[in-house]
């Protein structure tokens, strides 16, 4: 009888808007993985603590606070999805306000041993943390992308991508984004994201870094495809043959 080849885990790490979650998402479908975004978790704590009128420039009250809201991420790569006290956070974790609040909250350590716990669990296809559809499928892996995956989280991994990028490449990426949603321009993009890395890099508790042993990929010259395509060889040739 066949023994099931253990799961495969894949951690994709990098600075903002460098592609780790487009890239992981197509790799994670190629190759039948589950998918988590572990911004958006750090999104959803933030997006939490906002709406609760908890300070987030007082790290005391944030860590207060940190164990309160349940969070539950669906890890189907075609469809992921975040609750927050069973209500869709999907959209609301996309805002500016969020967005220039969510390092300032993540930089906790209350709010960092909450979610790496919740992130440890969804990868190893627990119950806490994870929607109950994702943990009855059958799973060939996960791929988990953020900043501290392959340094902290899932320090085992059988794979660790560090993606960069430069940061013009990184603000035109998102400023496609954004028209028509938003005024920002090139200029006032690179440097709310540069702000962004700083902080997250800068912080005492797990900070954005690339692990000794991860891939760097530098995406500035390749294409979302390209990038798919490199990372897919990456997993193919990490994997016992068979
Ligand atoms: N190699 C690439 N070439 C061109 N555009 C890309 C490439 N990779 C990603 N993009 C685009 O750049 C934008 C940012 O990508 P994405 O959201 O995947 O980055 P991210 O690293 O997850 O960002 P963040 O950390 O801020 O969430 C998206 O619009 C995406 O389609
Ligand atoms: N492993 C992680 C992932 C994210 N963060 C924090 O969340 C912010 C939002 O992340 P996005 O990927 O959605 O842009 C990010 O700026 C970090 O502050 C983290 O700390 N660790």
């Amino acid at each position: 009888m066949q023994t099931a080849p253990a799961p495969v885990i894949v951690a994709i790490d990098g600075p903002s808007g460098t592609g780790k979650s487009s890239t992981s998402k197509a790799v994670a479908a190629e190759l039948g993985l589950r998918y988590l975004d572990t911004g958006a978790q750090y999104r959803a704590i933030t997006w939490w603590m906002l709406s609760n009128g908890i300070d987030v420039a007082d790290p005391t009250a944030v860590a207060a606070a940190a164990g309160k809201p349940v969070i539950v991420s669906g890890t189907d790569p075609a469809r992921p999805t975040i609750t927050v006290d069973g209500a869709d956070a999907a959209g609301p974790i996309r805002t500016q306000e969020v967005t220039a609040a969510v390092s300032a909250v993540s930089a906790v350590a209350e709010v960092r041993g909450r979610i790496t716990e919740l992130q440890r669990s969804i990868a190893a296809g627990t119950a806490e943390g994870t929607d109950p559809a994702d943990v009855a499928a059958p799973s060939r892996g996960i791929v988990v992308e953020g900043r501290d995956i392959g340094t902290t989280v899932l320090p085992d991994a059988d794979l660790k991508v560090f993606l960069t990028a430069s940061p013009e490449a990184r603000a035109a990426r998102r400023s496609g984004e954004l028209r028509g949603k938003d005024s920002a321009d090139l200029a006032t993009t690179r440097a709310a994201l540069l702000k962004r890395d700083a902080a997250d890099s800068g912080r005492k508790a797990s900070p954005l870094k690339k692990a000794d042993d991860a891939v760097e990929v530098d995406t500035t010259e390749l294409t979302l495809e390209q990038v798919v395509e490199c990372v897919v060889t990456l997993v193919r040739e990490q994997q016992p043959a068979g």
